[in-house]
Formats: C-alpha cells, sequence, structure tokens
C-alpha cells in the first residue's frame, strides 16, 4: 500500500550532537510502524521530525503527498492538530480538567461544538474500556486509566496518523499490554497508521513492522547488529 508518511534521508542536529544522520521510515493506513533502537539512537528525534513538531535540517517528509518540510509553521500545527494524533510517555493530560474533557478538548480545538465533542469524548473512554472515569481528573485515576484516556484523547479526532512515544514506558507490564492492545485494535480499525516508538521488545511485538535507529541512522532489524 502507498506511505501515507514517508522521511526520506533527515538529518537533525543539536549543537554538536548529530542526532539523525540519514533517517528514513515509512508507515501506510492501519500499519503499526515500531521505531527500535538503545537509548539515545535517534528514535525520539524521528518521531518528532516525523511529525513535523521539530524542523529537520535536511531530508524530505512527505504526508499524503505534501512535503511537511516546505509547509509554515501554521500550516503544520494545523495539521498536527487535525489530522495527527499523539500519545506520550508522561504528562499529557491536563490536570485541572476532567478525563472526558480532555479527551474532548482536541475536539473542541477542532471546532466541535461542547455537546458534541462531549459525546464523542464519552464514548472513546467506553471503546477504552474507562467509561467510569469520565468526571474523575487525571490526578485521581491509576497510570494505565490515564494513559487510556491519552490513547482516547489521541484517537478522538480520527486521525490518520498516531504517533507514540513510548506509550507504556511508565506502565506495569498487565498495564501496558492492554494500552498497547486498545490502541492498535482502535487504529486499525479506524485505519489510522501508528508510528511506534519503543525500546522493549514486548511492545514492539505489536507492531506490523519495526525498523532500527542506531546514531542517527535506520536499518530493517535484520541488518542491525
Ligand atoms: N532538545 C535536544 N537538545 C539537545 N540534544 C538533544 C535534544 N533532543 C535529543 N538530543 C540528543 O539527540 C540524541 C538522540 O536523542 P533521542 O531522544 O532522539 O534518542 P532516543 O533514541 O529517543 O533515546 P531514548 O530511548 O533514551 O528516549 C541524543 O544524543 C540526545 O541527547
Amino acid at each position: 500500500m502507498t506511505a501515507i508518511l514517508e522521511a526520506t534521508d533527515v538529518h537533525k542536529s543539536f549543537g554538536p550532537t548529530h542526532a539523525l544522520a540519514g533517517a528514513h521510515m515509512s508507515v501506510s493506513p492501519g500499519e503499526v510502524l515500531a521505531i527500535m533502537g538503545p537509548s539515545g539512537s535517534g528514535k525520539s528525534t524521528l518521531l518528532h521530525c516525523a511529525a513535523g513538531i521539530l524542523p529537520a535540517d535536511s531530508g524530505r517528509i512527505m504526508y499524503g503527498g505534501r512535503d511537511l518540510t516546505a509547509m509554515s509553521d501554521g500550516e503544520r500545527s494545523q495539521l498536527r492538530r487535525s489530522e495527527f494524533g499523539f500519545v506520550f510517555q508522561f504528562g499529557q493530560l491536563v490536570p485541572e480538567l476532567t478525563c472526558l474533557e480532555n479527551v474532548a478538548l482536541p475536539l473542541r480545538m477542532n471546532g466541535v461544538k461542547r455537546r458534541e465533542a462531549e459525546r464523542r469524548a464519552a464514548q472513546w473512554l467506553e471503546r477504552l474500556e474507562i467509561g467510569d472515569v469520565t468526571k474523575k481528573r487525571p490526578g485521581e485515576v491509576s497510570g494505565g486509566q490515564g494513559q487510556r484516556v491519552a490513547v482516547s484523547r489521541a484517537l478522538a479526532i480520527e486521525p490518520r496518523v498516531v504517533f507514540a512515544d513510548e506509550p507504556t514506558g511508565a506502565l506495569d507490564s498487565l498495564n501496558g499490554e492492554q494500552v498497547m492492545t486498545l490502541l492498535t485494535k482502535a487504529a486499525k480499525e479506524s485505519g489510522a497508521a501508528v508510528v511506534l516508538v519503543t525500546h522493549e521488545a514486548r511492545v514492539a511485538a505489536y507492531s506490523d513492522r519495526e525498523i532500527v535507529v542506531r546514531d542517527g541512522k535506520t536499518r530493517a532489524p535484520e541488518f542491525a547488529v
């Protein structure tokens, strides 16, 4: 299938650190891609560049036929808001809002009216099997429940690509497995592509395909030593 997102020969430095030195990745609709590799190898930097959060120094990032690197900051943030979903390891929920309001927030930012946004948010919380947390604030739910709220929030806008950076990094293995099962199932059902950064093989096992980053360069795992 044609890739929805494709990064080619991406370079990115932070001062003297060459975080990416010729990285490639591509993901198709409905596909779960795992980006693996040791700590500091450049996995998160590749995800951030591919999602248009960080500007690459050079290389090409094509999303649905458009070059992300040629877009204005405004166009890129509009794209992130309306077509990309994000799940990170920590601290992504707004502590003052209820779980329901957290999930409804990206919909509200895309112009959906409050009542409709909260109706859809409640459906997502049900799908992620946490319908009972709607009125609670993030500080009042468990780590596993909080991560499911984060997944609900990422999926609520029905994104075409979900970027997940160590989404289970702060969870025990049972909660981690549940979050990965629900995330990949919900993404598959909606035809979204998933770009998953992890250094754990048991998390990467949920992917359809893996690439490995070493010293800022990517390769398929069979070539990695
Ligand atoms: N904002 C930044 N400023 C300076 N250096 C950075 C920044 N972000 C990343 N780096 C450096 O770039 C390199 C790649 O970092 P990156 O976070 O992409 O690695 P990673 O593979 O995701 O690591 P980890 O698994 O530990 O999260 C590292 O040497 C890191 O220290």
